[in-house]
């Protein structure tokens, strides 16, 4: 089966410890792929490059088996994304923003507002759907984003820290719809500081440090924070650090 995400000896260096160093990855159809990394470790670049806002100096990035500048403009109907700020139009109520990103995800006009009620109330932001997002509160500002991300059903779902400013009802909810998704065969790839909450989800962890991989988790393993630390020693060891 085609993977639907394939980074493939990704370099972009920031600096001599910042970047990207040759870096390879994968997301299945169905995978939830989680990246974990101190900060700084390169999670958002690496998203970054995958998502096409900025350029890897070599290597190649893969969406379904098509490089990334060879990609159709209505592919990106078929990727759902929220890195840095989730972004809204202050002035524009919960439903109006994801009325807008939804027709830019090319759905289809007769179907928006479906879309949009089923992803508002995924997330638990229904009753939020006629206030300016100006003036919604962090949280659910995030649940917004990380409803524009979802709401089109993505193939490819790609979260960086997506947690952020969540209750603990948002960090349920997001969980029910990503394991959901990929029970589907959508792939996730999602970037996280919480061990515990990608341990209920992933599949798959991967450990980033100075923009390489250094090594899996088994999201089954009791201590997971100790295992994550013992593989970032063992890599600084490597490194003469
Ligand atoms: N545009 C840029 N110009 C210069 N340096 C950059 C740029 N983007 C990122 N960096 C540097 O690259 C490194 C990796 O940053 P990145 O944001 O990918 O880390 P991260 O793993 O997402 O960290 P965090 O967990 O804090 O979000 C950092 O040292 C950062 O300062």
């Amino acid at each position: 089966m085609t993977d639907l995400l394939r980074v493939t000896g990704a370099v972009r260096e920031f600096g001599p410890d910042a970047g990207l160093f040759g870096l390879d990855l994968t997301v299945a159809p169905g995978e939830i792929h989680a990246l974990a990394g101190l900060n700084g470790a390169g999670k958002t670049t690496l998203m970054r490059a995958v998502l096409g806002m900025l350029r890897p100096t070599s290597g190649t990035v893969h969406l379904g088996g098509i490089a990334l500048n060879d990609l159709p403009a209505e592919a990106w109907g078929r990727v759902g994304h929220l890195v840095d700020h989730p972004f809204a139009y202050p002035e524009l109520s919960t439903r109006q923003n994801l009325e807008l990103a939804a027709r830019l995800r090319r759905v289809a006009a007769d179907q928006v507002a479906q879309i949009v009620t089923t992803g508002m109330a995924d997330l638990g932001i229904t009753r939020y759907a006629a206030i300016r997002a100006a003036r919604l509160s962090q949280g659910n500002r995030q649940r917004l984003g990380l409803t524009a991300a979802l709401q089109h059903r993505p193939r490819l779902v790609v979260l960086d820290e997506p947690t952020n400013a969540l209750d603990p009802a948002g960090v349920i909810a997001l969980r029910e719809v990503l394991l959901a998704r990929a029970a589907t065969g959508t792939g996730v790839l999602v970037s996280s500081h919480h061990l515990d909450e990608v341990a209920r989800i992933a599949h798959r962890i991967s450990v980033l440090n100075h923009g390489q991989i250094v090594g899996a988790l088994d999201p089954a393993t009791p201590d997971l924070e100790r295992a994550f630390f013992h593989l970032l020693h063992a890599d600084d060891e490597e490194r003469g650090r």
